[in-house]
């Protein structure tokens, strides 16, 4: 069956939020993600759906997410790892190395337990050769992990990686992949790794929960101490479950904000200006080593447009499907016919925020440019404030992203602390992988320069 693509606000609206109760993500979707994602929030519809997400809302909702101990800590580490890196004259590779702050921070605040992966060793640039003993290091750096940490945290991060990438490549197979599974299920290696690292985190917890640890008589103060993990032991003790959500909310809290930081820095090395705007609003506001606190985050303006316009070129879920249950129909998008059209039940259904984001109609013709000051002038007015639906980065309606206001705060957090120890960012196109640099057809294209993966040298 084919499926049916939109980046019409309108279709997007009634998928989301109007005509909510008749798009599911459906049987298939959910076969598709079960080895990894079990029946957590994000592969769950109806009650089940309903089950997970109230049992996890409540934790956003608490000002815990104002308080940022937990960035902090994980903010040091990171600014401190480029400048051993730099120090010994190598790039770093952003992305892998803020994936770790996101994985470190995601994992403390939700569960308590830190998965640390920040304490391992970072990788070298593709084209360094490993030195073969730890005094042949210009960092002094050994090759590799003597820490069982730190070895425990890259065999998890790795396993992680890879159970996503399985279940990525399903969705791309489509209905065929069984086929290529016919010797055995793909995820199953990575699952192995990621449950022995779990299990033992969860039965501590269900152990303390029996044993009359944290309850639901607990005080305000006790809550406020309380990870998602506690509170979630509040509504079962089902092993399984509780892994299905941890494993839900890692993926949610680790890759979505990796990539977006990961944008910002990337759209900093080719628009020094934006780089030295947003410098210059974090030194007026903070200064150049206060830490900043939640009201701080909240006056930086520019800095949020950045975020925001980052999120709008690039967005970390830039296409995502659902079912519909009955037939239905949806408004013409062309003004010429306004004959609605029919859409039969079961049908398969995608929208594009990463499309429709770009659209000149929606947008205006520097749609393609990016130009945070967009968030800021009056073209909030022209274009933003005539449509809610077309900006999406979050989803929108009943099954809005739960951490965006946690995500807001972590990445500007982040981007504070890089901003206020490096005075520049700059792409080291020689230490980029080769699967990483834009196939050489690209440079051709319009726009075809970018590729996310960057060695970076921080000045
Ligand atoms: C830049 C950062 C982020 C972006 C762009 C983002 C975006 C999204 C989007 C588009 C969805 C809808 C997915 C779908 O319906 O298939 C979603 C759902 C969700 N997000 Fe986020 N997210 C971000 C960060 C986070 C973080 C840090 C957390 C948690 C720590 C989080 C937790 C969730 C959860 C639990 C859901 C599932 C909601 C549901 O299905 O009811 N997100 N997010």
């Amino acid at each position: 069956m084919a499926t049916n693509l939109t980046v019409e606000p309108e279709h997007i609206k009634l998928i989301l939020a109007t005509d909510f109760n008749n798009y599911v993500k459906g049987e298939r979707f959910q076969y598709n993600m079960r080895s990894v994602l079990g029946t957590g929030v994000f592969n769950s519809d109806g009650e089940g759906w309903k089950f997970h997400r109230q049992m996890t809302r409540p934790f956003f909702n608490r000002d815990r997410i104002s308080h940022f101990d937990i960035f902090e800590r994980h903010a040091q580490d990171v600014v401190a790892h480029i400048k051993q890196r730099n120090r010994g004259g190598y790039a770093v590779d952003f992305q892998d190395l803020i994936g770790r702050f996101t994985m470190d921070s995601a994992s403390e605040f939700l569960f308590d337990s830190c998965i640390n992966s920040l304490k391992a060793h970072l990788p070298y640039p593709h084209k360094v050769p490993v030195p073969a003993s730890p005094s042949s290091l210009p960092t002094g750096i050994p090759p590799t992990d003597p820490d069982p940490v730190a070895i425990a945290a890259t065999r998890f991060t790795d396993a992680f990686t890879e159970a996503m990438l399985r279940i990525s490549e399903r969705e791309v197979l489509g209905r065929i992949w069984p086929l290529f599974e016919m010797t055995g299920d793909k995820t199953k290696r990575a699952m192995g790794v990621i449950s022995e690292y779990l299990d033992p985190i969860i039965q501590r917890a269900v152990d303390k929960k029996r044993g009359g640890g944290m309850s639901a008589m607990a005080t305000d103060e006790e809550r406020d101490g309380m990870s998602l993990l506690d509170e979630m032991l509040d509504q079962t003790d089902d092993p399984q479950v509780l892994k299905d959500e941890m494993l839900n909310m890692l993926l949610a809290g680790r890759d979505t904000t990796m990539h977006t930081l990961t944008v910002v820095i990337y759209f900093f090395t080719m628009y020094p200006d934006i780089y030295r705007r947003a410098c210059a609003e974090t030194l007026a506001q903070i200064g150049p080593t206060r830490r900043p606190t939640y009201e701080d985050v909240k006056e930086l303006n520019f800095l949020r447009a950045v975020i925001n316009e980052t999120m709008r070129l690039y967005p970390s879920v830039p296409f995502n499907v659902r079912e519909n249950i009955q037939a239905t129909t949806w408004p013409s998008p062309d003004p010429s016919d306004p004959r609605p059209l029919y859409i039969p039940a079961g049908s398969k259904l995608a929208y594009s925020v990463f499309m429709m984001h770009r659209r000149k109609d929606l947008w205006g013709p520097d749609a393609e440019e990016f130009d945070p000051d967009r968030f800021l002038d009056d073209r909030v007015k022209k274009y933003l404030l005539k449509n809610a639906f077309q900006f999406l980065p979050f989803n929108a309606g009943p099954r809005i992203c739960l951490g965006q206001q946690f995500a807001y705060n972590e990445m500007s957090f982040m981007l504070v602390r890089l901003l206020q120890s490096f005075t520049s960012f700059e792409r080291d196109e020689a230490a980029f992988a080769p699967s990483a640099l834009p196939p050489p057809e690209w440079a051709r294209w319009r726009g075809g320069r970018a590729s996310i993966e960057c060695g970076l040298r921080c000045i």
